[in-house]
């Protein structure tokens, strides 16, 4: 293995850090406690441990956690109501509907319900549209945690060639906005993609977001460049035992990491810098709301 392996836990802690320190400052000089709302409808058990790492690491750095579990025949109209609730209240700076939702939910409706300042996984219409247009906005974590990683280890992304492949709403896209932000040449490619070994091949930055275990071979990756993968996916793993499971991401890691300069693994990699720039937007999000200078490094 020749590839820097990027700690995406290390980073994270060093932003949840920063995020603490940001927190003390509001509260001593400003009297303000940051508050997170996080509401999870229905017992999906991933979503369950991530809600809980959430609830638990806004507290650990200082902020106020409101945790909401609803059952999962919650109905649209009441679900609606709880978010008009949570966006009318003082104490709460940034709200955040845990996805997958219920089937009967309609996602795009309850997430556009949100107050966009509140919006602090930047999935609403507007912070859409202001990241599209190079304007102030909440930008999704887990692109701002890929985005921050790649700046730590590369300084510069100007005119450097990036690969994302995925063009979902949560990462792909807004993964290839920021990027656009940093002046890459950026090319989103996806499952239809023509010749996407040739495409990647091409990347300087390759970014892997298709939710496809291990889709992405060492031979896919131009020697040198930092390899971001995004993906979390649940594989057999009969080697550990009848019925065990281990984490892969959507890239090949040890054939990958062989011709990588710089690669994420899975786990460790992107998935803790999630959670850590979701504290870094909901401080974000308390110093706009109340008219203070944004922490610095921890926007886009
Ligand atoms: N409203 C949202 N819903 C979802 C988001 C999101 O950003 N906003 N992202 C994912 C889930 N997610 C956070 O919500 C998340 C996923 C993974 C991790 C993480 O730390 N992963 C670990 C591995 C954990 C494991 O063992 O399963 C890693 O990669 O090292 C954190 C947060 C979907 N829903």
């Amino acid at each position: 293995m020749s590839a820097t392996i990027i700690d995406g836990k290390a980073f994270a802690e060093k932003v949840r850090t920063q995020v603490a320190a940001h927190v003390t400052r509001l509260k001593d000089e400003h009297g303000i406690t940051p508050g997170l709302a996080v509401v999870l409808v229905g017992e999906d058990p991933a979503s369950e441990v991530y809600v809980r790492n959430k609830g638990k690491q806004t507290l650990e750095a200082g902020m106020n956690s409101f945790e909401h579990k609803l059952p999962a025949e919650t109905s649209e109209a009441d679900l609606l109501a709880l978010i008009d609730q949570l966006n009318t209240d003082p104490a709460v700076h940034g709200i955040l509907v845990q996805l997958p939702l219920p089937a009967h939910l309609n996602s795009d409706l309850v997430i556009n319900s949100i107050d966009p300042a509140k919006d602090v996984d930047g999935f609403h219409i507007s912070n859409v549209g202001l990241l599209g247009t190079g304007q102030k906005s909440m930008v999704p974590c887990t692109p701002l945690g890929c985005l921050m990683m790649l700046r730590e280890q590369l300084g510069s992304l100007s005119g450097l060639n990036a690969v994302v492949v995925g063009r979902s709403n949560i990462v792909g896209k807004p993964m290839a906005q920021l990027l656009l932000g940093d002046s890459c040449t950026v090319t989103i490619a996806h499952s239809r993609t023509r010749d996407l070994a040739e495409v990647c091949r091409r990347a300087d930055i390759l970014v892997a977001a298709v939710g496809r275990p291990e889709m992405i071979p060492g031979d896919w990756v131009k020697p040198g460049a930092t390899v971001i993968d995004v993906g979390i996916n649940r594989i057999p793993a009969p080697e550990k035992g009848e019925g065990k499971m281990r984490l892969v991401g959507d890239v090949a890691f040890a054939s990958a990491a062989e011709v990588a300069g710089a690669i994420t693994p899975v786990p460790g990699g992107v998935g803790p810098m999630t959670i850590a720039c979701l504290l870094a937007n909901t401080v974000t999000a308390c110093c706009r709301a109340n008219g203070l200078a944004e922490p610095e490094g921890l926007t886009a």
